[in-house]
């Protein structure tokens, strides 16, 4: 074993513009911002970057992205082209709220699937993916044996109007590391853009899961073991 297995991987690009540009490539090829769908913020210092509006999100440039300055609350980089992602509201309250570093928000057919299978709560326990969700209240991550519990708020006609129920949810849900929007996505966010990509890479690969489990009548929150009555073989 060599003496840096345990280094720390540290990607070497840290504009925030250059940043969400190369991520929402990789998220359209995931399916999760397709058809201009979805977006993503980072917050650097005072400086808040957001997509543009209504844009295919894996075209974009780093000079389409609007840069809003939270302490004099002006836009310092504002194409003229466009508007500001209609998620910018919902992407604030998760700044202020939970203190995040960068806001993510697909549309991925896990999250819509899960948001109609689950009611007012998505629940799993006893997957080991968990262990890539942190705790959020306290420092650490979720043991293989804590449920994950991620709120699901109603849909609105306009992607700006879900704030109020988010804002809401950020509250009720001091542990969740994520919304679920009806019929529509997720909102996850984290304490810098690698950790908020890490938890939606792993929160979407629990979705599917439990979906898939649930089809195989199967209750991802259900104790270990309870899965074998369900065993053919
Ligand atoms: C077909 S996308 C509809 C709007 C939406 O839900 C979304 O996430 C994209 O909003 P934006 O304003 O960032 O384009
Ligand atoms: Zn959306």
């Amino acid at each position: 074993m060599g003496s840096d297995t345990n280094a720390q991987y540290v990607p070497e690009e840290t504009d925030p513009a250059k940043i969400i540009v190369e991520l929402c490539k990789l998220f359209y090829a995931q399916g999760w911002v397709t058809g201009t769908a979805g977006g993503m913020s980072i917050k650097d210092g005072d400086l808040v970057y957001v997509a543009p509006s209504g844009v295919q999100k894996e075209r974009m440039n780093p000079v389409d992205l609007f840069v809003y300055d939270t302490k004099s609350k002006t836009y310092v980089s504002k194409p003229e082209l466009y508007k500001p992602s209609a998620c910018t509201p919902l992407f604030m309250a998760c700044y202020e709220q939970r203190r995040a570093g960068a806001c993510i928000h697909t549309h991925s057919q896990n999250a819509v699937m899960a948001s109609l299978l689950w009611g007012r709560e998505f629940r799993i326990a006893n997957i080991e993916q968990v262990k890539a969700i942190p705790k959020v209240v306290e420092p650490g991550n979720l043991s293989f044996f804590d449920t994950l519990v991620i709120p699901i708020i109603e849909n609105t006609a306009h992607e700006e109007d879900l704030a109020p129920d988010l804002e809401k949810a950020l509250l009720e849900y001091p542990m969740a590391p994520a919304v679920l929007v009806r019929r529509h996505g997720l909102y996850v966010w984290g304490a810098n853009v690698w950790k908020a990509k890490i938890i939606n890479e792993a929160i979407d690969y629990l979705l599917e899961l439990a979906v898939k489990m649930r089809h195989a009548g199967i209750d991802p929150a259900g104790d270990i073991g309870s899965e074998q009555l369900t065993r053919k073989i």
